[in-house]
């Protein structure tokens, strides 16, 4: 579903963000990606969701190359940011109905997912609102069902539960699995190590804009927590 290969990235007068990355997102899989500060988990993130330019390597999605064809990628993709910038003037059920214009959406799907996830994230009420009156969290749950309701192939998250209540961040999780049950696949970032641990079939850890280990969960920490492999592989020079 997602194959990154040989991906490099530099930032204008800077040393390479990250150098020369290959993973593997199958069908199906909860990929973790996690990493230091300035790692450059959110660098490979924009690029797969084709936000930034790179310049070695390619990126395809669903057999398909962000380069040749970012318009296909994007419409088998959604991505969640860490920090939703949403449109503060509208309100929103207008913010999801524009979401569902640009990935074509049917009617009845259209409502029927919003209400199913509105509910779960208990925002059906305050949909009529203007998202400037949200509040971080019901900004990140707004993005999140926008992202949802097209029934992307791939969902691509960054720090997803930071700022999510803990109810919210339980419904994501049941969310983000009963997609990959489905046939969907998802390659997210995140810090919290017990829920990347307990949630990920398979995990990558990048450090200094290289990767130093990826695989099936159980066979990156072997008989150890995430925490220790992480924390041994990080400080390990
Ligand atoms: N716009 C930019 N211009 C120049 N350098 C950048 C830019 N964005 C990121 N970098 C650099 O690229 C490297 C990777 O950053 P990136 O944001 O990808 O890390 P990250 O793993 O997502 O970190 P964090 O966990 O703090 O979000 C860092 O050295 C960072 O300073």
């Amino acid at each position: 579903m997602l194959k990154i290969k040989h991906f490099t990235k530099s930032y204008k007068g800077g040393k390479k963000a990250v150098n020369d990355l290959n993973l593997v997102v199958e069908k199906g899989d909860i990929y973790g990606f996690i990493g230091h500060n300035g790692a450059g988990k959110t660098t490979t993130i924009r690029s797969v969701v084709g936000v930034l330019d790179f310049e070695e390597g390619d990126i395809e999605i669903d057999g398909i190359s962000i380069k040749k064809d970012p318009v296909a990628c994007k419409a088998v993709t959604a991505y969640i940011p860490d920090n939703p910038d949403l449109y503060d003037h509208l309100t929103g059920i207008q913010y999801l109905n524009f979401i569902g214009d640009l990935f074509s959406v049917s009617q009845a799907d259209r409502e029927l997912l919003i209400k199913k996830y509105g509910d779960a994230f208990q925002i059906t009420a305050s949909l009529g609102d203007l998202i400037s009156s949200y509040s971080h969290g019901m900004k990140q749950k707004l993005a999140i069902i926008s992202a949802l309701i097209h029934k992307p192939k791939l969902l691509v998250l960054d720090e997803p539960f930071v700022g999510l209540d803990p109810k919210a961040a339980h419904m994501l999780k049941t969310i983000m699995a009963e997609l990959c049950s489905n046939g969907g696949a998802i390659f997210f970032s995140t810090h919290v190590l017990d829920v990347a641990e307990k949630l990920c079939n398979k995990i990558a850890i990048i450090k200094a804009g290289q990767l130093v280990t990826h695989g099936k969960t159980e066979e990156v920490k072997g008989d150890n927590s995430l925490e220790d492999v992480f924390l041994e592989l990080i400080d390990n020079d």
